[in-house]
């Protein structure tokens, strides 16, 4: 099963969000990581035809969607960025409402949306009414609809975006569970989404892959340039003047001051770190990630 993206490029009048972008996926997480108007919206809307490419290709084992139209559509689950839900809708009537926009037969909807209410922990809500749900409890229905239809390809948009920290480790888990055997493509800005769970991650930047890869090899690259600083208070606007600064954590004594640098930061007392991807996109893209 692979899914291939043949020099795709999207304008909006003069202006390129996509340009010439290529990738081949097959089944598996990939987290696609970029800042704000990187292009990623972009991406996954032509990648669920709900967008055309100005040119270029998008094909499922080898056929172009947009021909395959309602097959593809069977195929795929899609869970946009803030996504207007059904407020009043109950939990149930939203999935078999869903459902039927899919294509499927009642009879059908009937065991998966059984099991899929059980698989993202909303049994206590079903006849509830979305419009009083929590973000994270919207999330975790927008991710069974997208499920519905067992897809093979699904698509989540931002999955964990407004949510707290707890609401974000369990979409995570949730988004590892469902992965076997589909690909299953993330668009998102929160590094730590995709950290543990992607077995590619696609760094764009620009409507361009500039790095993509598994996530060790991507924190390879940039071995020998991350360095933990020990500082005091007075020192952390040199420090930030110098260096590109990532996290900074504090005990009684110290401030910890997480750089990122070519050269060893010899003016100051350091320790050589393991990059890990958070880094990574900071030495990308210039600007720390959100957790
Ligand atoms: N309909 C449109 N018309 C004109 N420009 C657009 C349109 N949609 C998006 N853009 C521009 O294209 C670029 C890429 O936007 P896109 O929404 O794909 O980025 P993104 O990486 O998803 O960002 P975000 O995380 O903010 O959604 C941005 O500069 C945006 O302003």
């Amino acid at each position: 099963m692979n899914l291939t993206l043949t020099n795709l490029t999207k304008q909006y009048g003069s202006f390129t969000a996509l340009q010439n972008f290529n990738y081949e996926f097959t089944a598996g997480v990939y987290g696609l990581l970029g800042p704000n108007g990187a292009g990623k919206s972009t991406l996954m809307n032509i990648i669920t035809d709900n967008l055309k490419a100005t040119s270029g290709l998008v094909r499922f084992d080898g056929e172009d969607i947009t021909k395959m139209d309602a097959d593809f559509r069977k195929i795929l689950g899609f869970m946009p960025q803030q996504q207007g839900i059904y407020p009043n809708f109950t939990l149930e009537r939203f999935l078999y409402y869903m459902a039927a926009l899919k294509g499927m037969k009642k009879a059908d909807a009937k065991p998966q949306i059984e099991k899929l209410i059980n698989l993202v922990n909303l049994q206590d809500s079903r006849n509830k009414r979305l419009g009083g749900f929590s973000g994270g409890m919207k999330q975790r229905a927008l991710i069974a609809q997208a499920m519905l239809g067992e897809p093979k390809v699904i698509i989540l948009d931002e999955p964990t975006a407004g949510l707290d920290p707890k609401e974000r480790i369990r979409i995570r888990n949730l988004v590892a569970q469902i992965a076997f055997d589909k690909i299953v493509i993330i668009a998102t800005h929160v590094v730590s989404d995709i950290e543990f769970i992607a077995k590619e991650v696609l760094l764009m930047k620009r409507g361009e892959i500039i790095d993509s890869g598994a996530p060790h090899i991507l924190c390879e690259k940039i071995d020998g340039k991350v360095f933990e600083i020990t500082a005091d208070e007075s020192m952390l606007n040199d420090i930030s003047a110098k260096y590109k600064v990532g996290n900074i954590s504090k005990d009684e004594k110290n401030i910890y001051v997480r750089v990122i640098s070519e050269q060893p930061p010899k003016d100051f007392e350091y320790k050589l770190c393991k990059p890990d991807l958070e880094d990574l996109y900071l030495y990308y893209f210039d600007q720390g990630a959100s957790r």
